[in-house]
């Protein structure tokens, strides 16, 4: 498997680009953050239900549309996913428990 979330926010980026009425993610985006934050919303909400009912396929689809809405929101507001990327690497410094324990006592 070679498709990455590098090649999808690259084919995000690409789209953005078309004409609405040629694309989904143009028309999304051109609706604006809020509008692009709420489908990333229903789109979550879609994923919860298909993980609680634990039915594989569904939550694999619903995955996808999770992974991909939310690089189209995060592209709303200019975040890119090397933003995201190094939060993550940031936090790879300590584990999440050690994380919240600071939190709770910081
Ligand atoms: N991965 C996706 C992807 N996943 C989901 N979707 C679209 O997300 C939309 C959401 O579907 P829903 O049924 O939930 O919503 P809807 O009822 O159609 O919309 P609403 O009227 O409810 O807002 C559908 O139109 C899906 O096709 C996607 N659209 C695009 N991509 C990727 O983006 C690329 C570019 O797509 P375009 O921008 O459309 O060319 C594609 O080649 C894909 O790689």
């Amino acid at each position: 498997m070679t498709f990455s979330l590098a090649d999808l926010e690259a084919r995000v980026a690409e789209r953005a680009e078309a004409p609405p009425e040629q694309s989904w993610t143009a028309r999304l985006l051109a609706g604006g953050p809020p509008r692009a934050a709420k489908k990333f919303g229903e789109e979550a909400v879609e994923l919860v239900i298909a993980l609680a009912e634990g039915e594989r396929p569904p939550i694999v689809a619903e995955a996808a549309d999770v992974l991909y809405h939310l690089l189209v929101a995060l592209r709303s507001r200019g975040v890119g996913l090397d933003d995201v990327m190094l939060e993550l690497e940031r936090r790879t410094a300590q584990s999440g428990l050690a994380e919240k324990a600071s939190r709770n006592h910081g």
